[in-house]
């Protein structure tokens, strides 16, 4: 980003309550257009951090310019039309209306004698209209829901008509339509070209709105940048002690997040080669991943769900072509990875010529779990070539033939 273009650069501040530090050597810019979600656990400093950025909490080291000028050398009016805050919690006066409270916005435009113009009261009820309360106008704010209380405080700050937009978790009790709303609308200001600080708990969401995230742990940043980058199985883990999976939604193409709990006891499970595709192996792959199995899958397709579920779990995943058989290089591959595994799984598949060669392959396992939820008869499409070896394969003694919910559950209990 080019110097000129920098709105907000924060060197290296420290910022903390009394003695204690709590906002520790950090140091970011940020440009026009940009929307940026702050994340990070309870208490790691998002809303400080904001509070420092905006000059509602003093840095006890480092300095802050905002469009170039030193923050603690602008005024409070100065600072009030450079960047609007919208707080966390609304403290609430008793007996204003929705209207006074939105209305308050305007005044780092009115000098203290003057009083509020029809352009202020057009101003008001323009964001009012916005964020859906226009027909609240009138109401005392303390008789509000908490989410039109937070649309009322929105209202507010967008009144305030401010190159810089800091909100502090805006969506927090607000149904899903609201809240998606809410984003959009900072997209749109965004292109426009304003700058906007969104401190928000929901991963996805930022995720999918955002245009950078900042994700903040133990009052340092731990990470910085697009959201593919920074919404990471790594840093969920550093930051939220979490284990998850984070992978691109096979329907919305989304970055969607799994979390779930380790129950391996800090030991990996023996290694389990799974043969699926069609979506068979999806929940197979999902629980051998959560229950710390290392997994290879083969021979799965392009663009199938079980090839975007063993990515997604970091299964380390042979994958051909969208059409046609596989081929010999990738069967090879596949007998190799069958060789190496403790266990081979092998899906409750419909077969074709295409993807015959994985039934074959199965017969070099030298532990073979086939999950069978309906008789192959009914998924085989090769006039009988494939029911026959799937009976052979079956009657050997390395086999053992399962259903998917049972084998799940000894996945569970890791006693594969
Ligand atoms: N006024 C205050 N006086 C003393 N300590 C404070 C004050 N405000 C916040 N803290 C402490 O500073 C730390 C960071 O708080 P902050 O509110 O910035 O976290 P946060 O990331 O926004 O958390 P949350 O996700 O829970 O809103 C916490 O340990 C909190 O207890």
């Amino acid at each position: 980003m080019r110097e000129t273009a920098t709105i907000i650069d924060a060197r290296r501040i420290r910022v903390g309550y009394g003695p204690k530090t709590v906002i520790n050597d950090v140091a970011l810019k940020a440009g026009p257009g940009e929307l940026i979600g702050i994340l990070g656990p309870n208490g790691s400093g998002k809303s400080t951090l904001l509070k420092s950025l905006c000059g509602l909490l003093p840095y006890s080291k480092g300095e802050v310019f905002l469009f170039g000028r030193l923050l603690l050398s602008m005024s409070e009016r100065e600072r009030a039309r450079q960047v609007a805050y919208m707080q966390q919690e609304v403290q609430v006066s008793f007996g204003i209306t929705a209207l006074d409270a939105v209305l308050t916005g305007r005044y780092p435009y009115l000098r203290w004698w003057q009083n509020e113009s029809p352009d202020d009261y057009a101003i008001a009820r323009q964001y009012m209209s916005f964020t859906g309360v226009a027909d609240l106008v009138q109401r005392p704010l303390q008789e509000l829901s908490g989410g039109e209380r937070q649309r009322v405080m929105l209202a507010k700050a967008l009144a305030q008509e401010t190159p810089l937009l800091f909100l502090d978790e805006p969506t927090a009790s607000l149904d899903l339509s609201y809240q998606e709303e809410i984003f959009r609308y900072c997209q749109q200001i965004c292109q426009e070209g304003k700058t906007v600080l969104i401190v928000v708990h929901d991963i996805r969401l930022a995720a999918k709105f955002c245009s950078r995230l900042i994700l903040l742990s133990a009052g340092g940043i731990l990470a910085d940048g697009p959201p593919s980058k920074v919404v990471t199985p790594e840093h969920l883990y550093q930051a939220f002690g979490l284990h998850s999976s984070v992978y691109e939604n096979y329907t919305s193409g989304q970055l969607d997040i799994h979390t779930y709990d380790r129950r391996s006891a800090g030991q990996p499970g023996k290694m389990v080669h799974v043969i699926g595709g069609g979506g068979t192996v999806g929940a197979v792959i999902r629980t051998l991943r959560e229950n710390a199995y290392p997994v290879s899958c083969g021979v799965l397709r392009q663009g199938d769900m079980d090839t975007a579920v063993a990515r997604a779990f970091g299964a380390d995943n042979l994958v051909s072509q969208a059409f046609g058989p596989i081929g010999r290089e990738m069967g090879e591959r596949n007998r190799q990875k069958i060789a190496q595994a403790h266990y081979t799984i092998l899906g409750n598949l419909y077969f074709s010529q295409e993807n015959l060669d994985n039934l074959k392959a199965a017969f070099t396992a030298g532990r073979l779990i086939i999950v069978e939820d309906s008789p192959v008869d009914n998924r085989d499409g090769t006039a009988g070539e494939a029911a026959l070896l799937y009976r052979q394969l079956t009657a050997r003694p390395e086999t053992t033939v399962m259903k998917l919910d049972e084998l799940l559950r000894a996945v569970e209990k890791r006693s594969l």
